[in-house]
């Protein structure tokens, strides 16, 4: 048996498979083409994000028994299409619960408290203590926009950093979930007016494709703060670069774009913007995690 791999995937998951007799190609950094040539010959596919496996990649894959995504998000892989040629799709739902929260926590303090921008003037030679006025978590209202495993878990950190309350959106919420953590489930118009701080941990879906845009922002508090780490495209980055430039919002972090890599983008040129490359899963222990998971998911797919 062969399995094709498109992006890094950790070398545990990887023994797991080659410890079962399968073969694994690497097939790092080819472009769709090269890759769409090359599946024909595979028996189950492994990649992450940055691989959209739509109609003409499954259709070339004839003899696929599984297509894995080695994270949650299935948003860039056409899942009916292929079920419906009986190839399974799997993915690692708990894998990177943690990872991802703790990283929307860190990009939460570093936001408020500029330390990119400090950071960066002290190695450039400038000592201002003056200069990075920030703000505390502790007292804010935190709005969430989901509360699925990721969102709750930000939510629960956020609590112990003293936030004072949780509000949410997320219309296919169970009450008894946001009752955990004592958080109201809200329209998303009162999420963005009444929090202090919005965090986005949506998947992009057709109904959440720019839920964030130029009228949204609008109604959030003047001086808030608005972080992405669900998905590109989910906040319209035209809108998010007026707010920020104008100084409606006081800063924003992101760690997904609407085209990743960016060519560039106008965002780039704000102190009060932070952007990290899709690095949301990028633990040691979220990437062993979720290639094992995935290799014991390829291996049943495959019959062996
Ligand atoms: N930045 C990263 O590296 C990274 C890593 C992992 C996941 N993610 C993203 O985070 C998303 C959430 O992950 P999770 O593990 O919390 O998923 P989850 O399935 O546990 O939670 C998703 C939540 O979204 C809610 N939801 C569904 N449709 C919605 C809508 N239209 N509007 C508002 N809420 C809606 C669901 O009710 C659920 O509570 C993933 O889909 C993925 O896109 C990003
Ligand atoms: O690391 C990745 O490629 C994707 C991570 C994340 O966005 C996911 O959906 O799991």
């Amino acid at each position: 048996m062969k399995v094709l791999v498109t992006e890094l995937y950790n070398e545990a998951g990887q023994q797991m498979l080659k410890d079962k007799g399968v073969e694994v190609t690497l097939a790092y950094g080819k472009s769709h083409d090269e890759l769409v040539a090359m599946v024909p010959e595979y028996d189950a596919l492994i990649v992450r994000a940055a691989t959209p496996v739509q109609k003409d990649f499954i259709d070339a894959g004839k003899n696929l028994k599984s297509i894995g995504m080695a994270g949650i998000g299935l948003n860039h892989i056409d899942v009916e299409y292929a079920k419906s040629k009986g190839i399974k799709v799997l993915n690692v739902p708990d894998g990177s619960t943690t990872a991802v929260s703790e990283l929307a926590v860190g990009m939460i303090l570093t936001t408020l408290r500029k330390i990119p921008k400090a950071n960066k003037d002290v190695k450039n030679g400038t000592w201002e203590k003056t200069a990075y006025p920030g703000n505390e978590i502790k007292g804010k209202t935190i709005g969430i926009c989901s509360l699925g495993k990721i969102g709750f878990r930000v939510a629960e950190i956020l609590l112990a950093f003293g936030a004072k309350e949780i509000l949410t959106y997320d219309p296919y919420l169970k009450q008894e979930i946001a009752d955990k953590i004592g958080a109201k489930i809200l329209p998303l118009e009162e999420v963005l007016k009444q929090a202090d701080i919005v965090t986005i941990h949506t998947p992009l879906t057709p109904e959440t494709k720019h839920m964030i845009g130029k009228d949204q922002i609008a109604l959030m508090k003047d001086g808030s703060y608005l972080f992405n780490l669900g998905r590109g495209g989910i906040v319209e980055e035209t809108a998010l670069y007026e707010a920020l430039k104008s100084g409606k919002l006081k800063g924003a972090g992101v760690d997904v774009m609407e085209v990743e890599p960016p060519k560039s983008s106008p965002l780039f040129e704000l102190d009060n913007f932070t952007v990290t490359p899709h690095i949301g899963a990028g633990t040691e222990e979220a990437q062993i995690y979720i290639s094992e998971s995935l290799a014991r998911q390829t291996l049943e797919a495959l019959g062996l």
